[in-house]
């Protein structure tokens, strides 16, 4: 049996009238206290996947196992959450969802937003506003978190803060956590595990593993470069993690290297 949080097999999906499916054959998996991102370019899947493993759509074929009774606390994509409501912070966390007044001042100081109960919404900024749904999310004293782009619309300095938190949330409480991002640099340090999606799971390792893979290389170019210089300057001295994931078993039909070979004259 597996030890896994969730675990997918073979996930396929589409979407209605798209021709081709959005997500081929995807197998993965989460474990417990396991920080694991999804990287890929716009359009890839990656919140068709997260909505896929939390159940919210239909799959074409494949299956997903959960844990029974596996707690997840979801963060959606922070554009697709009206905030013009005139509503408190305090009233917010109790949707949807009544929660204590300790358990609510708990959540706000956790994750590092404490006092805020009687802030409108509306009024935070976006980094508070962030941290409120995480907050929110962690109520349920979740086993898993899965957050979607959490940190769109922040600052670099917002970036660093909000996947700061995200380790200390993980160290305090033992959550899991998933995550979508765009944030190549700050999501290879903050990661255990890196899933880089692009319909298909292209390559996936620890993120030293990833950011040296081809098929990441190749899908995010000149991007790539800096989570690669980034991992050498890190990692310098580290020899262990070296290899990565040509022994898993993984999809590797995109990592082909191209050898050019010139004809003398
Ligand atoms: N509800 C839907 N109905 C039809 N097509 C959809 C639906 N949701 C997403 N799609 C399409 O599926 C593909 C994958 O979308 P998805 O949002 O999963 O990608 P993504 O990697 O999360 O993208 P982004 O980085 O832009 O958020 C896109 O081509 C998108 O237009």
């Amino acid at each position: 049996m597996s030890a896994a949080l969730i675990e997918a097999r073979g996930l396929t999906v589409s979407h209605p009238g798209g021709d081709l499916p959005v997500l081929n054959h995807i197998d993965m998996h989460i474990n417990p206290a396991e920080i694991v991102t999804v990287v890929g370019p716009n359009g890839s899947g990656k919140s068709t996947l997260v909505r896929a493993l939390l159940g919210q759509i239909a799959l074409d074929a494949g299956r997903i196992q959960r844990l029974a009774g596996l707690r997840i606390g979801y963060v959606p994509q922070r554009v697709h959450i009206e905030r013009a409501m005139p509503m408190t912070v305090r009233r917010f966390l109790s949707l949807p969802k009544r929660v204590s007044d300790a358990d609510a001042a708990a959540a706000l100081e956790r994750t590092g937003v404490e006092g805020l109960q009687a802030r409108q919404i509306v009024s935070l900024s976006g980094g508070q506003f962030q941290r409120v749904l995480l907050a929110r999310a962690l109520l349920n004293d979740p086993q898993l978190l899965v957050l979607d782009e959490p940190t769109q619309g922040l600052d670099q300095p917002g970036i660093v803060a909000f996947y700061k938190l995200i380790e200390e949330v993980r160290a305090q409480t033992g959550v899991a956590i998933l995550m979508v991002s765009h944030d190549l640099l700050v999501v290879m340090r903050a990661s255990d595990r890196v899933i880089c999606l692009n319909g298909h799971v292209c390559c996936e390792g620890t993120p030293q593993a990833v950011s040296a893979a081809p098929a990441y290389r190749a899908l995010f170019g000149a991007e790539s470069q800096g989570t690669l210089a980034l991992y050498r300057h890190h990692h310098d001295h580290d020899h262990d993690h070296v290899a990565h994931d040509a022994h898993s078993g993984h999809d590797h039909a995109h990592d082909h290297h191209h050898h050019h070979h010139h004809q003398q004259g």
